[in-house]
């Protein structure tokens, strides 16, 4: 006996993935809605109400009518993959590694992060928390994804333009991802956040450069590493990576599917400079592997069942 999930949005690119990990899934199973009825409203409220579990993964005023759409007695469970819910009272931030796993396997309902927030909070929130790095610092990100990061528009885009080598964008600086990185890492400013696309399908990779030696702790890039090795000890699917003798780090044109998230800290000699880098699928952990793991864990169901590892 499996237990049916209604994935809304599911002929999207976060939706075909989290339908195949569905599908794959021991314990679950996908409904989704076929194409003639996927956009109408009464087959989509029937579904939204009728089924245990429901993921969002639609643009953001989408995902706002969907849970609209919700009867408040419904005993519907959801995870919204959108940003629609990422601030919002009465939700719970899907990141299991870092809200706790208790909270996510009692919400009604989650609010999946983003993929560039996932890798930033990945890296921060730890540290802050720990008093390695402090909650008032200015601190800056650069970030490149995988053009599938921006769903279907950005893949035609990129499949269209082949010439297109590098994209920087968000150059008005007000990425909608802000408030979720300053929120969930407990920090006093907004973050600067300079993200860019390359011509690869998935990936990404999420570096938050700083000053050490000018921060008011002074803190050793060792004692971040090993501060985030121990935190994510236990966890089946962020690891850090303490190896830090390599001199590069590449995202692969035709990567694999990959719910993991690799953490890395480099540090230059004196200790002034560090580099925290964290490594993950834009289209894993970054959406469709965190709402798999989030379903499970408010299932009851084995945290990494389904998941690409
Ligand atoms: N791509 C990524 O790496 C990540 C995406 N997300 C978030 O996940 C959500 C989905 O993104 P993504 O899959 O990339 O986007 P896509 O554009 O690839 O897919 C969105 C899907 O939603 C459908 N849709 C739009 N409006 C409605 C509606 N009113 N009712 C039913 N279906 C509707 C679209 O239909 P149609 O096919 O007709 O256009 C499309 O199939 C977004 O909120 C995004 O921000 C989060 C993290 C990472
Ligand atoms: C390359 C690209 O365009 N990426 C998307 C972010 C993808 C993501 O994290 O999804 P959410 O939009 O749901 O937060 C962007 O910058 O808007």
């Amino acid at each position: 006996m499996t237990t049916p999930v209604f994935v809304d949005g599911a002929a999207g690119t976060t939706g075909l993935e989290i339908v195949a990990r569905l599908e794959a899934h021991p314990k679950f199973e996908p409904l989704v809605l076929d194409e003639a009825h996927r956009k109408d409203l009464k087959a989509r409220r029937e579904a939204l109400n009728d089924t245990p579990f429901a993921v969002l993964c639609l643009p953001d005023d989408a995902a706002r009518e969907a849970v609209a759409l919700v009867d408040p007695a419904s005993n519907t469970r959801i995870v919204d993959a959108s940003s629609a819910h990422r601030v919002a009272d009465g939700w719970t931030y899907g990141f299991p590694e870092i809200v706790g796993r208790d909270r996510i396997a009692q919400a009604a309902r989650v609010s999946n992060p983003g993929c560039y927030p996932t890798g930033f909070l990945g890296l921060v929130a730890p540290l802050v928390r720990a008093g390695l790095l402090p909650a008032d610092w200015p601190y800056t990100i650069n970030a490149v994804s995988g053009y599938s990061g921006g769903g279907k528009a950005l893949i035609e885009r990129f499949e269209k333009e082949p010439d297109i080598a590098f994209r920087a964008y968000g150059l008005t600086l007000d990425h909608k991802h802000l408030p979720e990185m300053q929120v969930h890492a407990g920090l006093e400013h907004s973050v600067l956040f300079a993200p860019s696309v390359v011509p690869a399908f998935r990936g990404m990779l999420v570096e938050v450069p700083l000053h050490l030696g000018a921060m008011p702790t002074e803190p050793h890039a060792d004692a971040l590493r090993e501060a985030l090795a121990e935190f994510y000890e236990s966890s089946p699917v962020v690891n850090l990576d303490r190896n830090t003798a390599v001199s590069e780090l590449l995202l692969q044109r035709d990567a694999k599917p990959d719910d993991t998230m690799t953490l890395r800290v480099f540090g230059n000699e004196g200790g002034w400079n560090a580099r925290l880098i964290a490594v993950l699928d834009n289209l894993g952990k970054g959406a469709s592997g965190a709402a798999i793991q989030n379903l499970n864990l408010m299932a009851g169901f084995a945290e990494t069942a389904s998941l690409r590892l």
